[in-house]
């Protein structure tokens, strides 16, 4: 099954006006659809974020991707690795590290892949007394011949902290990442690049799986391991709202910017879809009104887990005394604060615990995170985590440090609830309901009705063979159409609030 070409296609849908810590949402929301088609004439879909730099990766990407097979997904990672240059798999690439003493380190890998044949690694490591050790391996594969190697400084005292070596294996140990690991819950900087490939390879990943589930006629689930529920349940996913855009009517879902118009949305939301638990995105007002929020959906919905998302916008002070007056209200407190070492301070005074989507965010957060003990339930998300075949392996980790998982949403189309929901069918760790933005589309999709209903708060997985969900061309063209026409080609929620609100800053943390 011979990739033959790939459609990416931008679009544009209406997005309500949801405030979050960030700003408010624009009056557009951008995504990007991908269509592979095989030389079969089997055509997967992929669904991922919509900015003009990341559509242009992805256009830029599916171009390497013609003539391979929709198996050699592994082939895929490594070319889109090599053309966004990520460590020691592309041209040129840094990363940089900064451990808990102020150790830094840099690895800067050339290597020529996926057919590459030499990589060279630099790692200069400055310690705190401002000694300087750097070193530098040339190595050609695939035979392991190593041809240089020179170091110059003294050795440090702390702990060396990265190395990325490609190609063949040096014939001595490389130092393998310390201080983003065992013990120490230290500030680290990802390179962006390397979350670029996990964000990049993800439509792919799904459109391919989408393909091979056709060709084998059984659902995506199979291919993840089959699944172990029939439907994935939703939760209400609750947002502080304007009653409409300030240039435009009000929408049907109306303002919701106290405790009333808070508990008045969700009762909407829970009337048309029947979700069984609830989240709400705060960061928005000062934290006593959003506690007066969740005591208000506490009491008008009796027994329906809550979740409280402030995105950051706390101090760890706030976040204590907010998870302790919440105690026995919130099923898990989202995000509360910044970085890794503030979460695992409040993880540690607060009843309920954490969850994250910003301070876990790539496989090499998980020791420090661990280690801290910073939080107990992962929001997973294909979109930046790989996929959907890489994800189910970031379920088995969380699996292996006892974490419990959740999803983690951003504003969607079908293709992507498809995916979500075929991943958490077949993710056996996945049991709290996850986020989905679904009711915020309000109807608009680039799929064609009917294959995604929610019941009681829930999606029954589709079990015809691939996503199960088929576009609808019409659909598609006249959201691109929008998408040419809308005049926003990156998401800003700050920039957007600010033409309101000019004192507006999206500084965290804000209380
Ligand atoms: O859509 C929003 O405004 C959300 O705040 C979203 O951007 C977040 O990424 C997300 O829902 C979250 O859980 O942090
Ligand atoms: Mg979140």
């Amino acid at each position: 099954m011979i990739i033959r070409q790939i459609h990416v296609t931008p679009v544009a849908f209406r997005d309500p006006p949801l405030l979050n810590a960030a700003g408010v949402h624009e009056p557009w929301a951008l995504r990007t659809i991908v269509e592979v088609v095989t030389d079969q004439g089997l055509t997967g879909l992929g669904e991922t974020y919509g900015d003009l730099d990341h559509l242009r990766k992805v256009r830029e990407c599916a171009q390497a991707l013609i003539g391979l097979d929709v198996h050699a997904t592994n082939t895929m990672y490594a070319r889109i690795s090599a053309l966004l240059g990520a460590p020691g798999t592309g041209p040129s690439a840094t990363r940089t590290a900064t451990n808990p003493t102020g150790t830094r380190t840099e690895a800067t890998g050339t290597g020529t892949t996926p057919t590459g044949t030499r990589t060279t690694t630099t790692e200069t490591a400055t310690t705190p007394t401002g000694t300087r050790l750097e070193s530098t391996e040339t190595s050609t594969t695939p035979t392991g011949t190593r041809t240089k190697t020179t170091e110059t400084g003294a050795p440090t005292p702390g702990p060396v902290t990265e190395a990325t070596a490609t190609g063949a294996p040096a014939p001595r140990p490389v130092t393998k990442v310390t201080a983003t690991g065992a013990t120490t819950p230290g500030p680290l900087t990802t390179n962006p690049k390397e979350r670029t490939v996990d964000r990049v390879f993800s439509p792919f990943d799904v459109a391919c799986l989408d393909i091979r589930g056709k060709a084998a006629g059984v659902p995506v689930s199979d291919l993840l391991g089959g699944r172990v529920r029939d439907a994935v349940p939703y939760s209400a996913y609750l947002f502080y709202k304007w009653a409409g855009h300030p240039d435009d009517e009000p929408d049907r879902f109306g303002a919701a910017l106290d405790p009333a118009g808070i508990v008045e949305q969700a009762g909407l939301l829970i009337d048309e879809y029947g979700f069984e638990s609830i989240k709400l995105k705060g960061g928005v007002y000062p934290p006593d009104e959003e506690i007066a929020a969740i005591r208000a959906l506490h009491e008008a919905f009796p027994g329906l887990p809550l979740r409280l998302d402030p995105n950051a916008a706390w101090t760890v002070e706030t976040s204590i005394r907010v998870g302790r007056e919440l105690d026995g209200v919130l099923q898990y407190l989202e995000d509360p604060t910044p970085g890794i070492p503030g979460m695992s301070e409040v993880a540690a005074k607060v009843p309920m615990p954490l969850a994250t989507n910003m301070c876990v965010v790539t496989p090499e957060h998980f020791p420090p995170a661990m280690a801290a003990r910073a939080i107990g339930v992962l929001l997973l998300d294909h979109h930046y985590w790989g996929g959907l075949v890489r994800s189910s392996h970031i379920a088995a980790m969380c699996d292996a440090f006892g974490l419990a998982m959740s999803m983690h949403s951003n504003s969607h189309l079908g293709i992507s609830l498809a995916a979500m929901t075929h991943l958490a069918a077949a993710t056996p760790n996945l049991t709290f309901a996850s986020d989905t933005h679904t009711p915020w589309q309000n109807g608009q999709d680039v799929i064609q009705p009917g294959a995604l209903e929610f019941t009681n708060g829930a999606v029954p997985v589709p079990t015809a063979p691939g996503l199960g969900v088929d576009l609808d061309r019409d659909a598609l063209a006249v959201m691109n159409e929008q998408y040419e026409k809308c005049g926003i080609v990156a998401r800003n929620d700050t920039s957007y609030m600010q033409r309101f609100t000019p004192t507006f800053t999206a500084g965290r943390p804000r209380w």
